[in-house]
């Protein structure tokens, strides 16, 4: 994408199932399941860069012994940072193995009860995550995973999740009615707390139980072995509303990867003898284990992968499921695209909007030159090539067959091939040198470098694909500029995404209307055409649902959009992101919502295009960010 739509997070979680003994015989090293995570980590650092964590259980470890241990990092290659002190831990450790062996006799480098008795991150679970904020600020405290210690084993909690609550703040106002006093607004923490208190429940309840039947010393054993997870999480998540995939490993060992009930947010597994391993993405299990695709599996959305602390994996439902819409910008944009499926429908969001391009261009293929925005659009671009290629197969056989050819007509007919160029070119470089001034516009233009000599100038047009349109800032102060000092007659900007026109609440960072160039288009048109009013009365149902408590029944701000077609507000969006001195014509032409369907039929989330939320809750948050645009307040609204 030209210009980012802020990311979301990323979870990785792996659970050693064999004694820490297997691996280091097998792989002669203590850090096989680290390399796996960081592997893991780096495949998916595309969902977040505001910071990383990771942190690693011990699950046999006597008293007084650490078993939880947990690095995080707010560095600009957090990733890196943290498992650079890893390493260094391990080098020192390798030292100390060995020196152990000089003194002792004893084979440390290869024992791996010496290697957990002495060294830190050598658990059997380990978890990791990525982060992109949707709550909070981008400090460190804020970095997940989270802990909830306890001198119970049993009662411990590490959470990290890839998630937004619609409802965090009533989830916040129950914690404090339960008799908490939360430390923390930040909404992990809440989420946390609230699966904790429950776990501490379930904890008491197996207590209670258990007391009279064990000494107590050996009460933290049979808790670990009855703590009904299940139970727990049934219990806790009933009122979240929200997108969800939240990983905990408890103190003792067993973990848990609950999704949300509507399938938002996309969590993936894998196991095998040695391991079961949870992701956001299935690329990052396949390339960091090397298993095939077909033996990573979905988790259910409402269902929760358990892994108890024997190692055994149960996918349980803890929450009635609802109908399922996945995040399609998951497979427009965020997810890494050489998944083979995603590669797939990426092609196919091209493909699909070959008709519309061509009517843009009337038809005029000898004189259009097709390009793309670097990386992300890059699939999609591939996929309308093919599409363009299949039109033309149409046209020559429907030649062929009416036999009306010369055969200088033929030749050309057949030789003829879309003209594809690389015209844009992204220079990460220049980015460093940004500087908030005056000069800061010229250097943003500076950012890609254009192709020229291979327009013909005012004959050609150009059709460049991006995969999204969010505000429209880079292409009004940079793109567009630069394809213009081509000199081509004619400009169209494909936008393989639809027209974002409503935030979202569920993991990305995009809540503010305001934001949206659709949404300014829209603005723009209900002015000329004397329908303002219809702002002021979709504020005041918005603020009158809000304050008698029904705000989560209807998405009010539908209204703004009504008046229009799809065509009308492209168009806008197009006169709105035009710069002044724009030589060429220019037009924008967005994927339909039906294609987008069409092209991604597993993933039909798409309330940021349609404003058809999938829980009530983000019916919720969009009226309320429409009263805050209207306030004129800039501040996410959940
Ligand atoms: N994008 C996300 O999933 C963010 C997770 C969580 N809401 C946070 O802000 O830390």
């Amino acid at each position: 994408m030209s210009e980012s739509i802020k990311h979301e997070c990323g979870i990785a979680l792996i659970r050693l199932r064999k004694p820490f003994q297997h691996y280091l015989d097998k792989y002669n090293t203590p850090m096989y399941g680290l390399n796996k995570l960081y592997l893991m980590m780096e495949k998916q650092v595309n969902r977040g860069q505001d910071g990383a964590g990771v942190a690693n259980i011990k699950i046999n470890v006597k008293p007084g012994s650490r078993y939880i241990s947990r690095y995080r990092s707010v560095e600009p290659q957090a990733v890196a940072d943290i498992f650079g002190k890893i390493n260094k831990k391990f080098r020192k450790a390798q030292k100390l193995a060995k020196d152990t062996k000089r003194e002792t006799g004893i084979d440390a480098v290869h024992d791996a009860a010496w290697w957990q008795d002495n060294v830190a991150f050598t658990g059997e679970v380990l978890l990791g995550h990525l982060r992109y904020g949707t709550h909070g600020q981008n400090e460190i405290e804020n970095c997940h995973p989270m802990l909830r210690q306890n001198n119970w084993r049993s009662r411990n909690l590490v959470m990290a999740g890839n998630f937004n609550m619609t409802n965090v703040d009533d989830l916040f106002d129950k914690l404090v009615s339960l008799g908490q006093h939360p430390k923390e607004k930040v909404d992990t923490v809440t989420v946390m707390e609230k699966i904790g208190h429950f776990l501490d429940e379930e904890n008491q309840r197996q207590f209670g139980k258990f007391k009279d039947q064990y000494e107590n010393p050996e009460l933290s054993d049979v808790l670990a072995a009855n703590i009904d997870l299940k139970r727990v999480l049934e219990r806790s998540c009933k009122d979240f509303d929200g997108g969800y995939a939240m990983v905990g490993m408890t103190g003792y060992g067993a973990s848990f990867v609950a999704r949300d009930p509507a399938g938002i947010r996309p969590a993936y597994y894998y196991m095998d003898e040695e391991v079961v391993v949870v992701a956001s993405e299935k690329q990052a299990i396949k390339t960091s284990f090397n298993c095939a695709y077909d033996q990573i599996q979905e988790i259910t959305p409402g269902h929760a992968l358990i892994i108890a602390m024997d190692g055994s994996v149960e996918e349980v439902p803890f929450i009635d499921r609802i109908e399922q819409k996945s995040c399609s910008f998951e497979r427009i944009y965020f997810s890494r695209g050489s998944d083979p499926d995603i590669y797939r429908e990426r092609k196919k969001l091209g493909r699909l909007l070959i008709p519309q391009i061509l009517d843009e261009v009337k038809q005029d293929l000898k004189h259009t030159v097709f390009s793309y925005i670097p990386n992300t659009a890059e699939s999609a671009f591939l996929g309308m090539i093919d599409g363009l290629e299949d039109h033309l197969a149409k046209e020559r056989k429907q030649a062929i067959m009416e036999g009306i050819l010369f055969e200088d007509q033929l030749e050309e007919l057949l030789t003829f091939r879309p003209r594809v160029e690389k015209l844009i070119s992204k220079d990460v470089k220049v980015r460093t040198f940004i500087a908030s001034d005056a000069m800061r516009d010229d250097m943003v233009s500076h950012v890609y470098d254009t192709t020229y000599e291979v327009i013909e100038k005012n004959v050609d047009s150009v059709v460049l694909i991006d995969d999204s349109i969010v505000r429209g800032t880079t292409l009004e102060k940079s793109i567009l500029s630069l394809l213009d000092k081509l000199s081509p007659k004619k400009i169209v900007i494909v936008s393989s995404a639809p027209q974002i026109r409503y935030p979202d609440c569920y993991g990305i960072d995009m809540s503010k209307m305001k934001e949206f160039v659709a949404f300014r288009a829209a603005l723009a048109l209900l002015k000329e055409r004397n329908l303002e009013h219809i702002l002021d009365e979709v504020n005041l149902k918005c603020m009158l649902a809000l304050e008698n408590g029904t705000a989560s029944q209807e998405n009010f701000v539908k209204a703004i959009y009504a008046p229009f077609t799809d065509q009308e507000i492209s168009d806008k969006i197009a006169e709105i992101v035009k710069p002044k001195n724009l030589q060429a014509e220019l037009s924008i032409v967005y994927q339909t919502v039906e294609n987008l369907n069409i092209a991604c039929p597993n993933h039909l989330g798409d309330w940021y295009f349609t404003g058809n939320f999938p829980t009530p809750g983000g019916n919720q948050v969009v009226n309320k960010s429409f009263v805050n645009f209207m306030k004129g307040i800039e501040v996410r609204a959940y």
